[in-house]
Parts: structure tokens; sequence; C-alpha cells
């Protein structure tokens, strides 16, 4: 899971990062907490999304924020129409939920922006395979997942991923709670050089920390929301000394 890919001469930059800090446009700030404060707690990248309330105006206004600010940033869209086009992106990181419970969650939106959209810019567009663990999610309801899943489908799931899909970003998906180390190492376990993502649940050191011992690079959210920056900057160590 550690191994450099060579994509072109390249190494894909996710491939060095070990903290990712996921903005939520309908969520606010705690009082006294900017964008630029979110942007300084040493993350190495900023995804900007959620499930539910998003729109394009809001994804303007978080974007234009963070962009001032010296972190690579990156658009995570819950839907084609709220996907905006602005330079100061390094890219766009795509969802594709594996366990989705139709497949307008696995491929049906895709097509959607494709066809839609002519004009896709390739180059600065990725995919992410995301498993969903937490039932109680709204991710998990929107997309119909299949939660009941064994470290062993688990397994398999970031498997086909990496090995017949071609991803490079494995996600285990836990939004709003702390996941099972079991799956998370097994999902590990499972990849090779695909990226593992780990999101959900971590508000401290030690969840961050005992997510990063398995996991390439750990996804924190509400977090920065409910607690602000020095909550977030524990988890950026943790992330740290973890690799
Ligand atoms: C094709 C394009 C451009 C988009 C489709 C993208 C897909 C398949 C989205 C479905 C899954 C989804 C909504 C992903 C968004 C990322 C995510 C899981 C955000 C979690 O957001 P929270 O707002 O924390 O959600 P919860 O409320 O579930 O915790
Ligand atoms: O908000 P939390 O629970 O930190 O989850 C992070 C992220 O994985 C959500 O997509
Ligand atoms: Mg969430």
């Amino acid at each position: 899971m550690l191994a450099l890919k060579k994509r072109g001469g390249m190494t894909a930059p996710w491939e060095e990062w070990n903290h990712v800090l996921k903005i939520d446009p309908d969520k606010e700030l705690p009082e006294g907490v900017t964008y630029g404060d979110l942007c300084a707690t040493g993350t190495d990248a900023i995804e900007v999304g959620g499930t539910m309330g998003i729109t394009e105006e809001k994804m303007e206004a978080v974007v234009e924020a963070c962009g001032e600010h010296d972190v690579p940033l990156y658009q995570e869209p819950s839907s084609p129409d709220v996907v905006i086009d602005n330079e100061v992106l390094e890219g766009y990181l795509i969802p594709t939920v594996f366990n989705a419970g139709s497949p307008f969650w696995i491929t049906g939106a895709h097509k959607e922006w494709v066809r839609l959209d002519d004009d896709l810019d390739w180059d600065r567009t990725t995919l992410e395979a995301y498993i969903v663990m937490n039932p109680d999610a709204d991710v998990a309801t929107y997309t119909e997942a299949d939660c009941d899943l064994t470290p062993e489908d688990v397994a398999a799931y970031a498997e086909v991923a990496e090995r017949m899909f071609g991803q490079e970003i494995v996600y285990i998906e836990y939004s709003g709670r702390l996941g099972e180390e079991s799956i998370v190492e097994a999902g590990a376990d499972a990849v090779d050089d695909a990226t593992l993502f780990y999101g959900g649940g971590i508000r401290d050191y030690d969840s961050a920390y005992a997510m990063a011992q398995y996991a390439d690079v750990v996804v924190v959210g509400d977090l920065a929301h409910d607690e602000g920056v020095d909550a977030v900057r524990e988890t950026v160590e943790a992330a740290a000394d973890a690799n």
C-alpha cells in the first residue's frame, strides 16, 4: 500500500499524503475560526464536499476562501450539478460507491456528468472507490449502501477496486463515527499500489493514530466544524506519527 506508483513518471499527490481535511460547504465554522486557519493546520490537502445541502454557490464560496492559501485544494462533488470550474482547484476527486444499492451511484451519475459536459478536464479528475460502512450516515441512506459487510467483504471490494477497476484511491467511509480497526486493517492488507483513505469519527490524536496505523490517508471532517484548529492539528500530528 505504500509503494509509490509511477504514472507517466509522476507520483500521484495522494501517495505522499497522510492527512486530508474535508470541509463541508453546508456547515458553519466554529466562532473565530477562518478557512485560512484550517488551511494552516498542516493538513496535506483540503477536500471540499458533503452529502446534503450542497449548492454551486456554497461550493464556490469555500473554494474561493481556501484558494487564497497555500494548500492543495480538491473538490469532492456529491452530484454532477455542483461541480465548479475554478482554476484554484488542483483537481476533482469524484466518489463512486462500490457497495451502493443502485448503479446510479456507481456509474450512473458519472455517465450523466460525461453526457452533459463534453469538455471535462480528465487530467485533473480522479475517482475515489468508496466503501460506505456507517448505515446511519446520510451518505449511506442517499446511496442505499449495503453496510453489512465483514472484513473479508471489505478486503474483496478493495481488491476489486484496485485490480479489476484500476482504482488509485480506495476509501473506507464511516462518516460520523469511528470505524472498526479490523475492517480498516483488512482493507489496507488488500490493496497494493492503491492509496487507502479512511474517514469517519476522528476526533483527537488517538482516534487519528488508530486509523492511520492502517490507512495511508486519514480524512477528518466534522471535527473542523465542531471543534476548530487545535483539534485538527492533533490529528495531523497523529497521522504523521503513524506513518
Ligand atoms: C459524477 C459526479 C460528479 C458525482 C457523483 C458522486 C457520487 C457517486 C456521490 C455519492 C456519494 C457521496 C454523496 C459522496 C460525497 C462525499 C461524502 C461521503 C461526503 C460525506 O459527507 P457528509 O456531509 O459528512 O455526509 P454524512 O452526512 O453522511 O456524514
Ligand atoms: O466527518 P467525519 O466523521 O470526520 O468523516 C470524515 C469523512 O470521511 C466524511 O466524508
Ligand atoms: Mg459526515
